[in-house]
């Protein structure tokens, strides 16, 4: 099978790379266009724009930043829009909110091609693993077909309806993972500045109910002041941003959330924002007090 891959960040990296060393025949395109060069030398092959890649292929996925990279990916020049026709295919797996994933299925719609959105969790290490967990929505046509695809990136997908629904989820899932950030570091900080030991508080804490790989892989680091980059913090605070918008859309109250929020924001305003989102410790612990 012949797929695109447009967006090689941390994850479509990974992820592309899986395609590639699971026999997958794969195209790609990244905006820097020099980050394609790993990916060539294990076999992919370049196109020159979003629009040759299309061209080439008949499913084509993208993994981008952010909503606007997802839009003009899409509608600007030598895009998306120009080669995608009758009889291709594209899944969006960016992070991105419903209004958005909306706007590029319309556009995918009216000429012709089909559309799938897929944000997924999980992180680099499970995009390199090939265990990501796929939240599509969309045609189901194609969601039946790219299961040889998902099978490859993720060890779970899920269909789940209209286009929007699997960002909605997807952003549901990250306010709660940023929220939990948040606390976690509120609790290694209180620990320190208490007089305890915050390394016996990741030993209580993976002994009981609470225990999660998110506190036991980034605890460590945390408490090394180490962020290095996994899911990237302004990412992270995209996602409260997105997901703070869809609670005011359906009048959700979510203070936890909206706290959570200004504290990845204030890690950006600190300059973290391609730091870990676990770099929020920095804005958490704040100045020393003799
Ligand atoms: N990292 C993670 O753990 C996870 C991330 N995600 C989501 O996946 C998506 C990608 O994340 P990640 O790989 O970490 O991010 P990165 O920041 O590592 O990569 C972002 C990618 O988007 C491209 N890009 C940014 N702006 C534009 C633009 N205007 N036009 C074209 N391309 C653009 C970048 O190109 P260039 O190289 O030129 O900058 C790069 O390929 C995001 O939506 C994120 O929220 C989802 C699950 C986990
Ligand atoms: O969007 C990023 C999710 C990161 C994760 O699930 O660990």
């Amino acid at each position: 099978m012949e797929v695109g891959f447009l967006g090689l960040g941390i994850m479509g990296k990974a992820m592309a790379m899986n395609l590639l060393r699971n026999g997958f025949k794969v195209t790609v395109w990244n905006r820097t266009l020099s980050k394609c060069d790993e990916l060539v030398e294990h076999g992919a092959a370049v196109g020159e724009t979003p629009a040759a890649v299309v061209k080439k292929c008949k499913y084509t996925i993208a993994m981008l930043s952010d909503p606007s990279a997802a839009i003009s990916v899409v509608y600007d020049k030598d895009g998306v829009l120009e080669e995608i026709c009758n009889g291709k295919s594209y899944i969006d797996m960016s992070t991105v909110d419903a209004d958005t994933s909306i706007k590029i299925s319309e556009g995918i719609i009216s000429k012709g091609g089909r559309f799938l959105e897929g944000p997924v969790s999980g992180s680099k290490k499970p995009a390199e693993d090939g265990q990501l967990i796929i939240l599509a929505a969309g045609e189901k046509g194609l969601y039946d077909e790219a299961i040889p695809i998902f099978d490859v990136l993720g060890k779970k997908s899920f269909f789940l309806g209209q286009v929007g629904n699997g960002a909605k989820m997807k952003l549901v899932v990250n306010m709660i993972m940023g929220s939990m950030m948040n606390a976690f570091s509120e609790g290694l900080e209180l620990t320190e500045s208490s007089g305890l030991d915050p390394r016996t508080l990741l030993d209580v804490l993976d002994l009981g109910a609470m225990a999660n790989p998110m506190f036991k892989m980034k605890g460590p680091s945390m408490l090394q002041s180490k962020y290095p980059p996994a899911f990237p913090l302004k990412h992270q605070q995209k996602d409260m941003r997105l997901a703070l918008a869809l609670g005011d859309e359906n009048a959700v109250s979510m203070p936890v959330a909206a706290a959570a929020n200004e504290a990845f924001k204030k890690a950006r305003s600190m300059g973290l924002g391609d730091q870990d989102f676990s770099a929020v410790h920095e804005a958490i612990k704040g100045p020393k007090h003799p």
